[in-house]
């Protein structure tokens, strides 16, 4: 075993796994498996099975997830510009599959950076819902807005907030959450050798705090009847099993589910448990619940180590709370209205500085809707399909959000919504996550680039490129000089402007491909 491990940890794995110790450690020799899950918002699974570069496995617990062949290197590939696919290790997607989450719930995913589960909950929304990704870390929150933006998700807001802030504005409010809790790691050794050197011996007991704290705050938020899924990647019970004993003690009305594909998994571990918390009276029922929690062990299963637990509400349609729609009637896009800025606490655009952004003082109610104008007209001539939402206005950025922005006012807003464009001196530019999360269908100009041609790639590197007038794809009446949505065999990648034969490449400067 190359992976030098604390002796402590070694300690702890002894004690938890007894005779099955020797087997953990020896899986220690293996490599980490790699692999990817298909965006079902941009690509079938069949289709991806059809065109991919390589070899892929099917992850038994999730029917998107694949292994990929030795030697992959899918980060270095178009189609993971264009969204395809995300690089998610394979226990990681366990417990978004064990969320039941369907089209049309309200999600929220409270420790979501860098967005894995995120980009999957999306997915399985199939835009239509809401789903509120949160997490406390800025420069995490950034990755995770980058990583919505290039997976097409329509209906996503996102926020960096404490969990207990939150909850004082959303009670009783989501179908479904997912408390992917910060925690010690362990499971990420054999994967992240910066996890060994971060653990220490008091790290189990310093993260149980926290996730006590957060899972306590998500359970306010949870509407009668709904489901919450708890997890982490890391072995220590304290961190595990113990948090669902307390949780489900101080929380009688709810009960843990048998996680679907159980039998692929191990049970939670209770004997361990109950020894290490023997100063705490936890009634026998609880502890047989706690037994179908389920453990992703790396001796067992091919992924890293995994913990989660499935907690379902046992409130029932009597207890029904409102739906989005009742609280909040929908809007016309384009028909929005600014946001006051002075009542959120922060609001970045995607590509925004402070430099370019409107003071709220100076964006008058006049620019405002003139920018909104601007906005309904570039919809009508460009889009196949009204957007879905509230159109709301944050400084010069444009988003069509789920909900209207005075829903998130005082919370720390990183997106209000899907990004659509700017307002600029009464003009609208439209934004990076408006292609992105298009399909070709749905532009009025689409231009399809081939990876074999070797033109995916030299729009990804931000070149000019010379396009004949034949190759735009218009709707009927439509010239082919303008915004183009640019598809990488067939999958939208960005935009580009077309001109007397030339497409000005509009790819972010900041995603652009840099690999030889
Ligand atoms: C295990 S990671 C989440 C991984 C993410 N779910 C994914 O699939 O990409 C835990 C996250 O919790 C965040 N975090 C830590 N303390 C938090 C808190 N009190 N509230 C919300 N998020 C927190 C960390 O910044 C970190 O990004």
């Amino acid at each position: 075993m190359a992976l030098q491990l604390p002796a402590a940890f070694k300690d702890r794995m002894k004690f938890l796994l007894q005779e099955d110790y020797d087997r953990f450690i020896a899986s220690y020799d293996h490599n980490p498996y790699s692999s990817i899950r298909v965006n079902t918002l941009k690509i079938s699974v069949e289709d991806m099975l059809a065109r991919s570069p390589w070899q892929l496995k099917p992850i038994p617990w999730c029917p998107t997830g694949f292994y990929t062949e030795s030697g992959a290197r899918p980060g270095k590939h178009p189609y993971y510009h264009a969204g395809l696919y995300y690089i998610q290790e394979p226990s990681a997607m366990a417990p978004v599959e064990m969320l039941d989450v369907r089209p049309g719930d309200k999600v929220l995913d409270l420790c979501a950076a860098p967005g894995g589960k995120s980009t999957q909950i999306a997915a399985k929304l199939n835009n239509e819902g809401l789903l509120f990704s949160n997490d406390l870390n800025p420069e995490r929150t950034k990755a995770l807005a980058k990583n919505l933006e290039l997976y097409g998700v329509r209906c996503g807001i996102v926020l960096q907030e404490h969990p207990e802030r939150i909850a004082g504005r959303f009670p009783c409010f989501f179908d479904k959450i997912l408390v992917d809790a910060p925690c010690s790691g362990e499971g990420m050794f054999r994967k992240d050798e910066d996890m060994i050197r971060q653990w220490t011996n008091e790290s189990p007991a310093k993260y149980a705090v926290m996730q006590r704290d957060i899972l306590a705050s998500a359970a306010k938020m949870l509407k009668p009847g709904g489901r919450m899924v708890y997890s982490t990647c890391t072995f220590s019970p304290e961190e595990n099993e113990a948090i669902i004993a307390g949780f489900l003690s101080d929380h009688r009305h709810f009960h843990v589910e048998v996680p679907a594909c159980s039998e692929l998994f191990a049970k939670g571990e209770t004997i361990r448990c109950k020894q290490a918390e023997e100063n705490r009276v936890i009634p026998d029922d609880i502890w047989e619940q706690v037994e179908h929690t389920a453990r992703l062990w790396p001796h067992l299963i091919e992924g890293e180590g995994h913990f989660l637990a499935v907690l379902q509400h046992d409130g029932s349609e009597d207890d029904r709370v409102l739906q989005i729609e009742e609280v909040y009637p929908p809007a016309q896009a384009g028909s929005g209205h600014l946001h006051d800025k002075n009542k959120s606490r922060s609001a970045r655009g995607f590509g925004g500085s402070k430099k370019d952004k409107v003071s709220s003082k100076s964006a008058t109610a006049e620019q405002g809707a003139a920018a909104l104008a601007a906005y309904g007209e570039f919809i009508k001539k460009h889009l196949s399909f009204p957007p879905a939402g509230y159109t709301v206005v944050y400084g010069q950025h444009i988003y069509q959000s789920p909900l209207p922005s005075t829903a998130l006012d005082g919370l720390k807003v990183v997106r209000p919504g899907w990004y659509m464009g700017d307002a600029k001196n009464g003009r609208f530019v439209p934004a990076h996550p408006l292609a992105t999360a298009l399909h070709p269908q749905e532009f009025c100009r689409v231009l399809h680039l081939s990876v074999d041609s070797g033109e995916a790639v030299r729009y990804l590197k931000g070149e000019t490129l010379d396009v004949e007038e034949n190759r735009i794809i218009c709707f009927e009446g439509t010239a082919a000089k303008g915004y183009v949505l640019i598809c990488i065999d067939g999958c939208s990648a960005g935009f580009g402007k077309w001109q007397d034969g030339r497409l000005k490449n509009e790819y972010p400067a900041g995603w652009r491909w840099t690999s030889a």
